[in-house]
């Protein structure tokens, strides 16, 4: 691509050797991917500083250079801006020709949710004829194709190359407040946001709750001017934004509990799968959610308000969930021989977790029994309460690992007994091998136990550990089927 239609909307300062007519090959920010030919963007990340890259970058080929700071004396031009990750997501858009234009797109935000609310809006969509591409957590489908998923939200440069090879006509993005805060979503404009939620999470990364909040509320602000904003109200935080959006003269609709709801939940029966009664405008309909817990009620009207938005009627919209096959490593459920059952779920807040304990209470449980670790160096504030509401509510808390992510095993056990002794009065057990914790469950639990393995859900373990398993699904299904070999 020529330098000046790559630059198209980028202010920066132009150097002298600027050659409007330069072939652009392609854009990198990582020195090490750069080939002859293509632009260097320079990041001041996070662990690294970009711009100490600059000579790698030149010496593997790069024909052209933009950063942040003042770097004179480059054989290749430099062009300086304030921002080089607003400026990277820019150039990104322009390489790849603005893709986003192309598909109806929806973004999904908050703190838990947004997953399952994906998959149940692609279900949706699929089923209602249009083609539909989902980027997030689990994997990215793009074309019917999976394509592995790194992050929740992509860098600028994979995001738009997947939105520019998407034929569908729908997109479905979930947008991580990391994503928003550095930028990777500048560039693309939404025709449907949707806020599912805000709570206790992340909290190493932004320095309090409000601030998270105000960068999940910055998602908003990159809406089309008929885009319409999707809110979950029965949440303070939700309530908080519908506010913040409508003062601005937003189109704003909200789901929740109250009458002044586009769409208010009326009333829960509460089955397995709960049966609810909704109203929608001026019509009431009882409808079937395809999911367990009651935050999946929540899920599933985020995602038929935002359908019904589409086009997609209420009534067809709650047929085509009949069909909808779950979501993997949430909620997923498991028969045990004693009558027991097992549940892996990605919970990792209180909430979360105290939806599953709900969940569990409602069908009567006998017993709770949980089993859950913290990912290593991440976001330690929130621990203490999740071990204190675990070791309140459950009759049994087992503590093992998640992913240590380079924490020393014998310093991730301390971590683990202090938040023991300090927060469940020494009440929990400790199984530093997530495997064995769960084999250990599996012994002992009885008919009318829930237990619940909550933190990974569908990934797969970074540790190796005794049973050969690499996710709790397979460490459940390794004790389901070589029962005699275990216990013997
Ligand atoms: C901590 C964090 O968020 N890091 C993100 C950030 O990286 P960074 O810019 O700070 O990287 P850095 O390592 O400091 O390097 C700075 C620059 O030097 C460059 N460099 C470095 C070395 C070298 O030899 N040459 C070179 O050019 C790097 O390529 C980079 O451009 O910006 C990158 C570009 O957007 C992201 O890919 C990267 O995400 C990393 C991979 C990541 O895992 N982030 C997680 C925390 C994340 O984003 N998670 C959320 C979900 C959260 C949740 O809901 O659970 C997500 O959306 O996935
Ligand atoms: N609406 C909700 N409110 C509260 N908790 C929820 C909600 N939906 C899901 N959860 C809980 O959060 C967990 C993660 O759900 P999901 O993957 O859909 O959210 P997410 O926002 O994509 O999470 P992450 O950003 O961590 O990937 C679920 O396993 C469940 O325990």
């Amino acid at each position: 691509m020529l330098m000046d239609e790559l630059l198209k909307g980028i202010k920066f300062a132009q150097p002298e050797s600027h050659d409007p007519s330069m072939l652009i090959q392609g854009i990198q920010f990582n020195s090490r991917k750069i080939r002859p030919g293509d632009l260097f963007v320079a990041i001041n990340g996070f662990s690294a500083d970009g711009h100490r890259y600059i000579n790698q970058a030149i010496a593997n080929g790069a024909a052209a250079v933009v950063g942040e700071q003042n770097v004179n004396g480059l054989n290749v031009p430099y062009y300086q801006t304030s921002d080089s990750r607003k400026a990277l997501a820019r150039l990104a858009s322009n390489f790849y020709g603005h893709p986003s234009k192309n598909h109806i797109m929806i973004g999904v935000t908050g703190t838990n949710g947004k997953t399952t609310t994906a998959y149940l809006l692609k279900h949706i969509i699929e089923q209602s004829g249009m083609t539909c591409s989902m980027i997030g957590t689990v994997n990215n489908m793009i074309n019917n194709q999976a394509i592995q998923s790194k992050n929740t939200t992509p860098d600028p440069l994979e995001l738009q190359s997947l939105l520019a090879e998407s034929r569908d006509e729908v997109v479905i993005m979930e947008v991580s407040s990391h994503g928003i805060e550095q930028q990777r979503v500048e560039g693309i404009l939404f025709d449907y946001t949707l806020f599912t939620n805000l709570g206790n999470d992340h909290l190493d990364y932004h320095e309090s709750l409000e601030a998270y909040f105000n960068v999940k509320a910055r998602l908003f602000k990159r809406m089309k001017s008929q885009g319409t904003a999707i809110i979950a109200s029965h949440n303070e935080w939700g309530k908080k934004l519908q506010n913040k959006l409508s003062e601005s003269g937003n189109n704003v609709l909200t789901f929740g509990k109250q009458s002044e709801d586009e769409m208010q939940l009326l009333n829960v029966c509460t089955e397995y799968f709960p049966t609810i009664k909704v109203r929608l405008g001026e019509t009431t309909d009882f409808l079937q959610v395809p999911l367990p817990g009651m935050h999946n009620v929540w899920n599933t009207l985020g995602a038929l308000l935002t359908v019904q938005k589409m086009g997609i009627s209420l009534k067809k919209a709650a047929s085509y969930l009949s069909t909808f096959n779950g979501v993997p490593g949430r909620f997923e459920t498991f028969s045990h021989p004693a009558g027991a059952t097992f549940i892996v779920d990605y919970a990792h807040t209180e909430d979360a977790i105290e939806y599953c304990y709900q969940t569990a209470e409602r069908e009567n449980a006998e017993r709770i029994i949980h089993i859950l670790g913290f990912r290593g160096k991440r976001d330690l504030s929130k621990r203490r309460d999740i071990v204190a509401l675990c070791s309140d509510v459950c009759s049994q808390l087992i503590l093992t690992f998640d992913d240590l992510n380079g924490v020393p095993s014998d310093r991730m056990v301390e971590e683990l007994q202090k938040l023991n002794e300090d927060f469940a009065d020494g009440s929990a057990e400790i199984i530093p091998d997530r495997t064995q914790a769960i084999q250990h469950a599996w012994e002992k639990a009885e008919n009318g136990d829930w237990v619940f393995i909550t933190g990974k859900g569908q990934e797969t373990y970074k540790q190796s550990f005794k049973l050969p398993a690499s996710t709790d699904k397979q460490t459940i299904q390794f004790l389901k089927t070589s029962k005699d070999m275990v216990t013997s």
